[in-house]
């Protein structure tokens, strides 16, 4: 026995032989509370009382191929707060960590360390009172080596039928059935759940779901078409399904900020996206100013809750304009001021963005004597060529709100595009018979790259399949 101190370099070779991981170059962080290890594909699994979390691990930063499947008691759930400042739920399992001689049980939190130099970071609740880190030496312990993988073979890329679902309370209108027609037609299984129905056990380590009093089993992918009258239920529904490791296509908070239109005009002014001049009030006396704030009459007076162009009125003059805000008021509605874009002529674009790329585009066009193009307003879709910059800010829209998944509305006004809203379960109908565009098939095709890009990145698309950076005309 000697009073040395077990000295930790500044990075230390470690192993896990409960988790059969040999070797992992750690960066030592005592400015890091919490040790973090690479892990994706994270599913919980196992009896309620003693829940279990099994993930896939790719030990050797330079070799994505290379992946170890590894399970752990699951002892927690909890937000941590990145190095970059932005907080996540993760899964945080206990293992008995070897550096050196010794071996001791530390908990670890499990995250996509993918881009990440290291593979795990030793944080210092798992640095035990005798030892001390030494922040000019590189490995003080016994180094290991990526050889101690070479036994295990290679992955090979296999096409697994993903099951996917479809959250909907409309199974049988257009896109829910496309959706699972495309999901099917590349083999997988698809099947529609209605949000209304699911019911949730909230057990932070044992997350599941009820339909109609049976438990679901764990999907792949979820595919949210949720409906603005269950805009909160089915955020919930979908923060439970993402629990259980499944994929979701448009994150419950993306939805929700979209769904939100005086937050997403926030959201899209600070991204710098062209956007018409927007006022928003309370008190009634404000009236003037509101007009004012967007330079005056005419303007566009938008009902917060409309839909389908309903309660969008255009005032012509300020008298109008007056009349209609307080109109507003009087009936306590919540609603925005807008300048109108009078170049527009009646015409909004749709822009279909999936992954950060328009994948399909059409035009709408108010009929004659209507400045509202709404297709429910008499409108009229067809095929439209986009320009570079209104390509770019759908784009940057659909990202500034999160959504993978998004339907860009934007005019075309004589400073450039302007986007109006953005969309989260923008119906395939109108885009797919106007551009002829199979914007199904690519939507499978996103969930397909990006489960599989969860287990082995980088992935290969396969051949003869057209790519979702189709150009959109
Ligand atoms: N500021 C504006 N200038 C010119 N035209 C506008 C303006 N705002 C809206 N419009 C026209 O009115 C139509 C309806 O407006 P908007 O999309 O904002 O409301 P909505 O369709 O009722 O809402 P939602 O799309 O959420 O159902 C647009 O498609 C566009 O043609
Ligand atoms: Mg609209
Ligand atoms: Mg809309």
């Amino acid at each position: 026995m000697t009073d040395e101190p077990f000295v930790l370099g500044w990075e230390e070779w470690a192993s896990f032989s409960g988790l059969a991981l040999p070797a992992i170059k750690a960066k030592v962080d005592t400015g890091a509370k919490t040790s973090a290890l690479h892990a994706v594909a994270i599913e919980p699994f196992g009896p309620d009382d003693k829940p279990q979390v099994r993930f896939v691990m790719h030990p050797i930063p330079d070799q994505p191929d290379l992946e170890v499947v590894c399970a752990a008691p699951a002892v927690d759930r909890r937000e941590v707060t990145s190095s970059n400042g932005e907080t996540e739920l993760r899964w945080v399992i206990e293992a008995n960590v070897t550096i050196g001689e010794r071996t001791w049980p530390i908990e670890v939190t499990l995250t996509n360390r993918e881009n990440m130099a290291y593979r795990m970071l030793l944080g210092r609740t798992a640095i035990l009172d005798d030892m001390v880190v030494s922040p000019t030496q590189s490995c003080a312990q016994k180094e290991l080596s990526y050889d101690l993988y070479q036994h295990l073979p290679r992955s090979k890329p296999v096409h697994r039928p993903l099951r996917i679902a479809i959250l909907t309370r409309e199974p049988k209108n257009y896109s829910s059935q496309r959706l699972k027609e495309a999901a099917e037609a590349q083999g997988h299984v698809a099947e529609m759940i209605n949000t209304a129905r699911c019911t949730m056990a909230i057990n932070a380590l044992s997350p599941a779901i009820y339909y109609d009093g049976r438990r679901l089993p764990r999907y792949d992918a979820v595919i949210p078409r949720i409906g603005a009258s269950m805009t909160n239920y089915g955020m919930a529904v979908l923060r439970q399904f993402a629990m259980t490791g499944a994929y979701i296509l448009n994150t419950p908070e993306s939805i929700g900020a979209s769904r939100d239109k005086l937050y997403a005009h926030q959201v899209l002014a600070s991204a710098g996206i062209g956007m018409p001049t927007t006022a928003f009030a309370h008190s009634p006396k404000d009236t003037k100013n509101l007009i004012e704030h967007v330079g005056g009459a005419p303007l566009v007076v938008k009902l917060l809750e409309s839909t389908q162009g309903r309660g969008v009125i255009l005032a012509e003059t300020g008298k109008a304009a007056e009349s209609v805000i307080d109109a507003f008021r009087g009936l306590d509605a919540n609603f925005i001021v807008q300048d109108f874009v009078k170049e527009a002529s009646g015409v909004d674009i749709r822009c279909f963005v999936i992954g950060g790329k328009v994948v399909a585009a059409m035009k709408r066009e108010a009929q004659p004597g209507e400045f509202r193009s709404n297709l429910h307003r008499g409108g009229q879709a067809s095929r439209v060529r986009i320009s570079k910059d209104e390509r770019a800010a759908a784009v940057k829209a659909a990202r500034a709100l999160g959504l993978s998944v998004a339907g860009v509305d934007l005019l075309r006004s004589d400073e450039g595009p302007k986007v109006l809203e953005v969309n989260s379960s923008p119906g395939i109908e109108g885009i797919e018979k106007s551009s002829g565009k199979d914007v199904a098939e690519i939507i499978i095709d996103h969930i397909e790259s990006h489960v599989r890009a969860l287990r082995r990145p980088p992935v290969r698309r396969r051949k003869g399949k057209s790519a979702p950076t189709a150009s959109a005309d």
